[in-house]
């Protein structure tokens, strides 16, 4: 069997045509969407993901608010980088690049943003919005990355209502809030998080009609793990001498249904989300208005 490839770029390129209409109804009204992004440091990765966004918001139009911090900043420096966009009339939305200089708090940044300028939908007020919105018609800002994983299923018609879904990794942007996603009313899968604390995880995996791997863990989840015909979705991200590396292995995709590639599957559907957010937040302050 060779799995159905989960083309993320493909993909994310039909997301960023709707963007694009979108921001351009927008400026014909005078409302220019801006993306800000505080990053922190000289990480690499962390420094291509910022470019790659801002190349993503010249393609449709957004414009590009642009805050580079030195690793050593004090916290009261960062505070006054977030109060400066949360205050910035040109910033729609914004985001704090992860993660941050161990000697910063994660949390007390992602609580500082203004929950209506939170492109990333990781700020409390819109995680616990999630929780409490039940019927999945919220309109806070969704968490990009769990929002990307749910499109690309929808986009491939993999079911998700009434499936099992096990994700593997409990961090902040993918493991902690997909199944918040997940479990509403308008999904309705069943869910079960996995983790370093998880007794036999070959087990777990072997159970779900969905993997999410999101451990950051290279080649965690085998061809062994995985039930003849599941779909895996590969989020991971592992920086090693080899370049990027996933957490699913090579050999998953002779039984898997479907598998996303990873680079090359979730990680556009990140961006493209987080687009998608602000231009969602200056439709709604249009709507307001
Ligand atoms: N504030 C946030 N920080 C981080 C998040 C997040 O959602 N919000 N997620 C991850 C990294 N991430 C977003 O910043 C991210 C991961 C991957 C990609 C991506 O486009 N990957 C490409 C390959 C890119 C490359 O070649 O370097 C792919 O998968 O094809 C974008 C963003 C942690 N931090």
């Amino acid at each position: 069997m060779s799995a159905v490839v989960l083309d993320g770029k493909a993909t994310r390129d039909e997301v960023f045509v709707d963007l694009k209409e979108r921001v351009d109804k927008l400026r014909d009204v005078g409302v220019t969407p801006g993306l800000g992004t505080i990053l922190v440091g000289d990480d690499p990765g962390s420094q291509a993901y910022v470019r790659g966004k801002h190349n993503d918001c010249a393609k449709v139009g957004i414009a590009s608010i642009r805050k580079d911090l030195p690793a050593d900043i004090t916290t009261e420096q960062l505070n006054a980088a977030i109060d400066e966009l949360n205050a910035d009339p040109g910033c729609t939305g914004y985001i704090v690049q992860l993660p941050l200089p161990k000697h910063l708090d994660e949390n007390a940044a992602l609580e500082r943003i203004d929950p209506e300028k939170d492109a990333d939908g990781l700020h409390p007020i819109n995680l616990g919005r999630l929780v409490l919105d039940g019927a999945g018609t919220g309109t806070s800002a969704l968490p990009c990355t769990p929002r990307g994983i749910l499109h690309l299923l929808r986009r491939y018609d993999v079911p998700v209502r009434g499936a099992h879904v096990v994700v593997v990794g409990r961090g902040v942007t993918v493991g902690r809030p997909i199944g918040l996603l997940l479990t509403r009313r308008t999904e309705n899968a069943t869910v079960t998080l996995c983790h370093t604390g998880t007794r036999d995880l070959a087990a777990e995996v072997s159970r779900a009609d969905i993997v999410i791997a999101a451990a950051g863990v290279p080649g965690l989840i085998t061809a062994a793990m995985v039930k003849p015909g599941a779909a895996v979705i590969d989020v991971g991200v592992s920086r090693t001498a080899d370049g990027l590396v996933g957490d699913v292995a090579q050999d998953v995709w002779d039984v898997a249904g479907h598998v996303s590639p990873n680079p090359g599957g979730v990680g556009p559907l990140t961006r493209a989300f987080l687009l998608a957010n602000v231009v969602e937040r200056a439709e709604a302050a249009l709507v307001r208005a």
